[in-house]
């Protein structure tokens, strides 16, 4: 897959971003800063993301990983600007490049994710008009985002197929969603979230709905996109499996909070908190592998539900009475050279 010439960047005609700071990051720059990201849902707000703090870092590839529920889809939208009804989300920082993204109005978001924010999710399918050529979706926002032609357009979209490693980029521009495999489905729709030239790929669950060949594939994809453009990537998925390998950073949520925080080597390799055990063990991997159990025993909390101390307390192996008595703060890890950060009075 990646014997593909490699994708072009354009870098003189990028196009205008809604927000005040068009530049993008400088290599290693910061692309997103976020900050006390707190998300309510439902009527009785509940809290269903709180504290969530993090910078994903150009060129880098920060894993958001968490079992279902635990907030990472909120954490993507807020970030997205894609807040559905009845879901309020607030924080200190949220920038992406020097662009304050707070206070953004519905326009401004909505020229950031043509341009600067790029984004795939689960069920590509989902996303494609079942009734236009993938080739004229992919055109279409080149010609509104970008001012192109009709025929610069065009070439400009059989490139980036060409870039995310389809065959016969000129017949697939031509083809219907319907015939397409699941596969080179979520191509297209990375080469739509590229098209824009973005800062930040947002990936949630990307490659969930997929086998484990494609899913490889498509994690290959998203790496070498990144290597070439600069761009950062925000990779989220529930299986710790699929962001292992694909991330720098590590990013672990339960039931809204950031229970770790780390280099995913690092993490990986001595996870310190034990929702993180267990999410490797699940997942085959780390020191727990060899006790692999299918699923975690028991449940997260749903969103609101109060809890005097360690909200994971309930599910933990090591739990003592203490870890219940007061909310527990995500502070340094031992051993984790100040670059670690863990929220558990009984590290591992
Ligand atoms: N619009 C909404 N209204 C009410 N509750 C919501 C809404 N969106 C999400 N939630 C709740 O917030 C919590 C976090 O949801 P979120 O979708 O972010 O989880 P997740 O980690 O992405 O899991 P999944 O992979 O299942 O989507 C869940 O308990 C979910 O039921």
């Amino acid at each position: 897959m990646s014997d593909h010439p490699s994708s072009d960047r354009p870098s003189s005609d990028r196009p205008s971003s809604g927000g005040s700071a068009p530049d993008r990051p400088a290599p290693g720059g910061t692309v997103l800063e976020v900050e006390g990201l707190r998300v309510t849902v439902g009527h009785g707000a509940a809290e269903a993301v709180r504290e969530v703090s993090f910078t994903v870092l150009a060129g880098q590839s920060v894993g958001l990983v968490g079992e279902s529920g635990s907030g990472k889809t909120l954490t993507c939208r807020a970030v997205l600007g894609l807040a559905a009804p009845g879901v309020r989300s607030d924080a200190g920082t949220l920038a992406l490049g020097g662009t304050d993204l707070l206070g953004l109005d519905a326009r401004g978001w909505q020229r950031l994710r043509g341009a600067r924010l790029g984004a795939v999710f689960q069920d590509p399918g989902s996303f494609l008009n079942p009734a236009l050529t993938v080739g004229r979706q992919l055109a279409e926002p080149l010609r509104v985002h970008r001012g192109l032609s009709r025929a610069d357009a065009r070439r400009r979209a059989v490139e980036l197929l060409d870039s995310v490693g389809l065959r016969d980029p000129e017949a697939v521009y031509g083809r219907y969603p319907h015939e397409l495999s699941s596969g080179m489905l979520q191509r297209v729709l990375i080469a739509i979230a590229v098209s824009g030239d973005p800062d930040l790929l947002v990936a949630d669950e990307a490659t969930t709905a997929l086998d484990t060949v494609v899913q490889a594939e498509v994690l290959d994809l998203l790496a070498r996109l990144r290597e070439e453009r600069g761009l950062g990537l925000l990779l989220v998925s529930h299986d710790l499996a699929v962001v292992a390998d694909a991330t720098d950073r590590l990013l672990v949520l339960y039931a809204g909070e950031v229970v770790e925080d780390g280099p995913t080597a690092s993490v990986v390799a001595a996870p310190a908190h034990p929702y993180t055990e267990a999410l490797l063990a699940v997942a085959g991997l780390g020191p727990g592998a060899r006790t692999r159990f299918p699923v975690i025993p028991g449940r997260p909390p749903a969103p609101g539900t109060a809890a005097a101390g360690c909200r994971f307390a309930p599910r933990c192996a090591y739990a003592e009475p203490e870890c219940s008595l007061a909310p527990v703060p995500l502070v340094s890890a031992p051993d984790g050279d100040g670059d670690r950060k863990v929220r558990c009075l009984k590290p591992r």
